[in-house]
């Protein structure tokens, strides 16, 4: 049976308790309910897939971080010692990472939830050529979507896709600026924190670099502008939310993902939740693109997974509502 938000809300208001009384954990519910298509939605158990890859526009000067930084952090993620992975750790979320194009990937041996599949040591400089062929952008697409069908079938049933790639908000910017129609001044943000000139100098990059695609939006205009791990994260949602998974996005970057995938593969929003709306300016427009209300505004601003992991137990509130409270019938002998 396909359910509607009205099925939902009929749960929700024969349970035992005044109608509406659990405010906006109700609406969440309802949201939750709809992206996993049941009225008993169930968050457990839960995946993370880190995707990282390095950005051939950091030679512009778009971010104030070596690229090494990326090789740093895949290191710090695997050693479970990274933001995403202590609010993984701490919220019982499955992790896996993946290079998807990391230019120096760390030394070995790595552990068994690392996947090395570089699609190329990095995206070639988007501001001076196509960032990738697309070849390149289905390759990336196909070990997204691989990593989901992966997971559906060790039987998870919501998915997080984070990220990890220094220069990775400028290429983001330059997909919010092309999917959405916001201007690139509020498409471009500080990302990891770029200073003002900085700032607007990648303002400028990404100008530019949407300006040449002439107005085109298929598949070749968006690999000249997008990396690595954003494509694989845009396959990992399109094939997620056909297998009926729900997606729990977090921060810019992954919307950037997000917006490929439902331009790609239309439909593919209505499995998703957003987690929170990133300090990144563009993330409301892009958020409002995909019709998606963020869960949170806390003005977290890292990517890696962690707003949606932040939100992840108010998602689990909003199952357990559905899933484990008796009926006012039950109670009262109604
Ligand atoms: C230490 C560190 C850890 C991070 N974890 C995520 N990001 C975030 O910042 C990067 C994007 O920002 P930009 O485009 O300005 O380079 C990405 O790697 C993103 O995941 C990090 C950035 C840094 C510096
Ligand atoms: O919102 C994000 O995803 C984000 C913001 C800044 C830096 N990296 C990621």
């Amino acid at each position: 049976m396909t359910i509607t938000p009205a099925h939902v809300q009929a749960r929700l208001d024969s349970l035992a308790k005044p109608s509406g009384s659990l405010g906006r954990l109700e609406a969440l519910a309802v949201e939750l309910a709809m992206a996993q298509g049941t009225c008993t939605p169930l968050t457990r158990p839960r995946r993370l897939v880190l995707f990282a890859a390095d950005h051939g526009v950091v030679a512009q000067g778009v971010t104030p971080w070596p690229q090494t930084v990326t090789t740093a952090m895949v290191a710090t993620i695997l050693s479970g010692r990274a933001s995403s992975t202590a609010l993984a750790a701490a919220h019982r979320v499955d992790v896996r990472v993946v290079d998807a194009g990391v230019a120096q990937p760390p030394p070995g041996p790595y552990p068994c939830h690392y996947r090395a599949s570089p699609i190329a040591p990095g995206t070639a400089d988007l501001a001076t050529c196509r960032a990738m062929d697309e070849a390149q952008f289905d390759a990336a697409w196909a070990l997204g979507s691989d990593e989901a069908e992966a997971a559906v079938s060790a039987g998870f049933r919501l998915l997080i896709a984070g990220e990890m790639g220094i220069g990775n908000t400028t290429a983001s910017a330059c997909l919010t600026h092309a999917l959405t129609g916001v201007d690139a001044e509020t498409a471009t943000g500080t990302g990891a924190g770029a200073a003002p000139a900085m700032r607007a100098h990648k303002r400028d990059i990404v100008d530019q670099a949407v300006a040449r695609l002439g107005g085109a939006r298929d598949k070749a205009a968006l690999a000249a502008i997008a990396g690595f791990e954003i494509v694989a994260m845009a396959g990992f949602y399109a094939s997620g939310a056909a297998a009926g998974m729900v997606l729990l996005l977090d921060g810019y970057v992954s919307t950037a993902a997000a917006l490929i995938a439902e331009a790609l593969a239309p439909g593919t929003a209505r499995s998703m939740i957003a987690g929170h709306r990133s300090a990144e300016p563009g993330h409301g427009a892009a958020l409002a693109q995909l019709g998606l209300t963020p869960i949170l505004d806390w003005q977290m601003r890292l990517g890696e997974g962690t707003g949606a992991l932040t939100a992840l137990p108010l998602l689990d509130s909003a199952a357990a509502l559905l899933c484990d409270v008796a009926t006012l019938a039950e109670v009262v002998g109604q």
